[in-house]
């Protein structure tokens, strides 16, 4: 077994370079989701971050056509960027549905052309509502068969546990969750980590940990946890 060592890489440059080939030897994404990523930097440059990255849209692309998927739900749409990725994996298959939920005005009315411009809003429903309230509302929707949680990071042990009492996703289906490492502060908030100073990110960092600490011990899932992009928890429904 090799050493569970530092990163792989040895800099940024040689990192960046991984990046970019990683991305030009994957699923190749469609021109509107770059066109979608442009608008928002352009337009709401100090949130364009929320983003999901351009090879984390890939991944989901072809984690939702791995399995199958028809339903998704996704707690945290922002201006419908992971959506459309998600809407892209599922645009031929019959009876395809995705529903997104966002209490963001704003990001919403962005998403809700963005899907409409991409000929998707036939598939794609957004729910302009706290998540917690449209998770309970969705009893009929389901079960799904990927959930993606990446909105207010306090509310993921709250989603975990309210997707599962609630049956919200099929046998065999699979929970995401993104930024559940939040730049290492998950695994370590000493001053090792040179993000310990923002008490904000402290603070979201421990629900994180409680979210994470859920998904590995509750018996109804499998679960794994990929120091990939900020971290991504990966819960398989037994
Ligand atoms: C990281 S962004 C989502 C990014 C999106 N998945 C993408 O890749 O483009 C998080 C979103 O969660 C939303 N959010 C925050 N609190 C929420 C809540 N209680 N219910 C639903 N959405 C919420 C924010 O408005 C924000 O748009």
């Amino acid at each position: 077994m090799k050493d569970e060592g530092p990163v792989i890489f040895p800099n940024d440059a040689v990192s960046y370079a991984v990046y970019r080939y990683c991305k030009e030897h994957s699923v190749p994404l469609p021109e509107h989701l770059f066109k979608l990523a442009q608008f928002t930097e352009e337009n709401l440059p100090e949130l364009s971050e929320m983003m999901v990255s351009g090879l984390q849209a890939q991944y989901l692309i072809w984690t939702a056509r791995s399995i199958g998927a028809k339903k998704i739900l996704e707690i945290g749409c922002f201006c419908g960027f992971s959506a459309l990725a998600f809407a892209e994996a599922l645009k031929d298959v019959e009876g395809a549905k995705i529903i997104t939920t966002d209490v963001n005005p704003k990001t919403c009315e962005i998403a809700r052309n963005a899907f409409r411009d991409a000929g998707v809003d036939n598939i794609v429903t957004l729910i302009e509502a706290p998540a917690i309230e449209t998770l309970q509302n969705l009893q009929n929707d389901g079960p799904f068969d990927l959930v993606f949680i990446d909105a207010n990071k306090d509310g993921y042990p709250d989603y975990f546990k309210t997707l599962l009492d609630l049956n919200l996703i099929r046998k065999n289906g699979i929970l995401i969750a993104d930024n559940v490492l939040k730049r290492g502060l998950v695994a370590d908030d000493s001053d090792n980590n040179p993000s310990s100073g923002d008490k904000d990110e402290v603070w979201r960092a421990s629900k994180l940990r409680e979210f994470n600490g859920l998904a590995a011990k509750d018996p109804r899932v499998e679960t794994l946890i990929l120091p990939v992009f900020d971290g991504l928890t990966l819960s398989r429904v037994l």
